[in-house]
């Protein structure tokens, strides 16, 4: 096999695509009877082929992934010395290897996903993300910062309907935000719970939904790599109170946020306020 691309959002699409195959072929082996075991089998599998495959070809880089231990605890001193490496480096690989292992485990589901990102210090937007690709293996893509999608196209209904259409929110199936059945009843919009913050935010992208927003818990892999696809693709992302998203942060937790159609961010951001303020 020869190298994988040198560019970095080229190497982001290799890798998570070749993480998305190894996925795929582990849930034909091994069936979803058993369905913690399968969880367990592809959280590794796909960790340690990212893993590798970075240590091999961007030797020089720090990663955050979320299947390393300890990465869940905020930076100090004490903890890991990966995380002691990446709050001193220049480029921090940001990783889920499978977003939605709930769904992975679930046979006939497509929403589950596989997250790579790349931070980098003195990159020019807030976020500092600079590259980034979510392989939704299931799907029979992957999305990325080198090719980014076109922004979504409006629909017919949205063109036709002068303003007044039913705006599509994914929102978690398992966790939703508490205030969002009431926040969705004010603006009139219908709820689409879906697996996965990647496989939510790739369907903002691809315009299946109009947003995204979630509360209550996350960490900073859930949605570094689809953020950077978002944003490349010219969408709204922030946290719920309109704040810039960070990455490589000393805590890697990162609770919330609004990924939507730039028409729709400053109603929906109104709207957050008063229902999750
Ligand atoms: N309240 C919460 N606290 C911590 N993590 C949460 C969370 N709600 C959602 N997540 C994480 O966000 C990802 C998407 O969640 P959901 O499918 O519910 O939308 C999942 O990642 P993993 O599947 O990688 O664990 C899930 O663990
Ligand atoms: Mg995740």
């Amino acid at each position: 096999m020869g190298s994988p691309p040198m560019i970095d959002g080229a190497f982001a699409r290799w890798l998570a695509a070749r993480a998305g195959q190894a996925l795929m072929t582990l849930r034909e082996e091994m069936g979803f009877a058993d369905g913690g075991a399968l969880k367990a089998a592809g959280d590794k599998i796909s960790h340690d082929l990212i893993r590798t495959e970075l240590a091999r070809w961007r030797p020089g880089d720090a990663v955050l992934s979320e299947e390393d231990e300890g990465s869940r605890l905020a930076w100090t001193a004490e903890v890991s010395p990966d995380a002691v490496s990446r709050m001193g480096a220049d480029r921090v690989w940001i990783i889920d290897p499978l977003d939605g292992t709930r769904e992975f485990s679930e046979e006939g589901r497509s929403d589950w996903a596989v997250h790579v990102a790349l931070w980098a210090r003195n990159a020019p937007t807030p976020h500092g993300l600079v590259a980034g690709a979510v392989g939704l293996p299931a799907q029979h893509r992957v999305l990325g910062t080198d090719y980014p999608p076109a922004y979504p196209p409006m629909t017919l209904e949205a063109a036709t309907s002068g303003g007044g259409r039913v705006i599509r929110l994914a929102a978690s199936r398992s966790r939703p935000p508490v205030f969002l059945t009431d926040l969705a009843e004010e603006v009139g919009a219908h709820l689409v719970p879906m697996g996965s913050a990647g496989a939510k935010i790739a369907a903002v992208v691809t315009g299946e939904v109009d947003g995204y927003i979630h509360a209550g818990g996350q960490y900073e892999w859930d949605s570094a790599a689809p953020v950077a696809v978002a944003t490349a693709t010219g969408l709204h992302a922030s946290r719920i109170d309109g704040s810039a998203l960070k990455y490589n942060e000393a805590d890697p937790r990162l609770p919330d946020l609004l990924v939507c159609r730039k028409d729709l961010a400053s109603r929906l951001l109104a709207a957050l306020q008063r229902h999750a303020g």
